[in-house]
């Protein structure tokens, strides 16, 4: 596609180290299957993190090369988590392993236990990762202008989940988006506003001062309609939690003064979920750019769930994928909602799609059986 159709100027493969690099917390996910987490005898183990989960898809679905940045306290658990990653393709040597204390009174790893929903019943998430190595993180920690710099990467993703985890995660954060575009690295930020994390430090007020100093940053801004409400304070009129129409109109008013106010914002993206049940959701999702304009991808109504966590961030993926490689908006738009639709048919944060498999449901394709 010609350089000045494209909806962003991506580096060239060729001058790059990394395809992507994502900045963020990994966590153990531990599930319990079709049973709760409060009746649970035994948990499947997997690994999840908002960040962390679109840099596995592009490697894993996609076929770029990415790495993670982010800490682990160096015990078995930690080791676990990196078995995960390494399982996810995702280079590792951005993981700064730090000494364990035997108990983890100075450092731990996360645990995400985290139960699918069904019917009326919806999804629960308990974290419990308080004193983090990750949210223990210093700026100075990671040589930013060596990463973006002499190493290259064409792609920044990160978030509000790990801007949340500490005072000093978001600056953390800020560090490595201010590097990344002096270097020409596009930076993608994914609201994800998740209450639980910053109910005992201020709220939403406090979620929508950290995220608008971030925000200045950005070139892709991907979120849902609550994230962009509670972390950023644009409402979506006319539309509660629970939408079950997907009229995209309010949307597109919002993602109008998005882009009135930041004019850093090249993309703006968001997902589109109707909350029928915990298994029956509508999903779609628009996106907007710069140079483009509107695009609306396919909108699928009473989409079967069988784990919605981990969605979005297939969408994001899948966006990240369509504009980096591909090139134009409603490409992009297409390949993050049938990424998100597909791992959402699978259990665990992570997908487990093909390339082949998102081209083809983005394309128009059935369910048919194949064989
Ligand atoms: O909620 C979080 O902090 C997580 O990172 C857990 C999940 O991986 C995430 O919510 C999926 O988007």
């Amino acid at each position: 596609m010609a350089e000045q159709t494209r909806s962003l100027t991506v580096k060239s493969a060729a001058e790059c180290d990394f395809d992507v690099v994502s900045l963020g917390e990994v966590m153990l996910r531990l599930d319990p299957g079709e049973r709760r987490i409060k009746t649970a005898r035994s948990f499947d183990a997997w690994e999840g993190g908002g960040e962390y989960n679109v840099a596995r898809g592009l490697r894993r679905c996609f076929g770029l090369r990415g790495t993670i940045v982010t800490a682990l306290a160096d015990n078995e658990v930690g080791r676990l988590v990196e078995d995960f990653i390494l399982t996810g393709g995702l280079d590792t040597s951005y993981i700064q392993w730090i000494d364990y204390d035997g108990i983890g009174r100075n450092v731990r790893n996360g645990l995400n236990f985290t139960e699918r929903g069904f019917g009326v019943r919806g999804a629960v998430g308990v974290s419990d990762r308080g004193n983090t190595a990750v949210s223990q993180m210093q700026p100075g920690d990671v040589d930013w202008d060596d990463l973006f710099g002499r190493r290259g990467v064409r792609w920044l993703h990160t978030g509000g989940i790990f801007a949340a985890l500490s005072e000093s995660s978001a600056d953390v954060a800020e560090a490595a988006m201010r590097s990344a575009r002096e270097h020409g690295t596009i930076v993608s930020y994914d609201l994800n506003f998740r209450p639980s994390l910053w109910k005992g430090i201020g709220g939403s007020a406090r979620a929508q001062e950290v995220n608008k100093r971030l925000a200045q940053y950005v070139d892709v801004m991907i979120g849902n309609e609550e994230d962009f409400t509670a972390s950023l304070g644009f409402e979506v009129e006319g539309v509660d939690e629970n939408l079950t129409d997907l009229d995209t109109g309010a949307f597109r008013a919002m993602i109008e003064t998005a882009a009135a106010t930041y004019d850093n914002f090249q993309v703006i993206a968001t997902t589109m979920r109707g909350v029928h049940s915990a298994s029956d959701n509508d999903w779609g999702a628009i996106a907007w750019s710069r140079r483009e304009g509107f695009a609306e991808s396919t909108h699928r109504p009473h989409l079967e769930i069988l784990d919605r966590v981990g969605g979005g961030d297939s969408f994001a993926s899948g966006l990240a994928y369509g504009l980096m490689e591909i090139g134009d908006i409603q490409s992009a738009v297409e390949y993050g909602a049938a990424h998100g639709a597909i791992a959402m048919t699978t259990a665990g944060d992570t997908s487990t799609a093909s390339l082949a498999e998102v081209a083809k449901l983005a394309g128009g394709g059935s369910a048919r059986v194949q064989r």
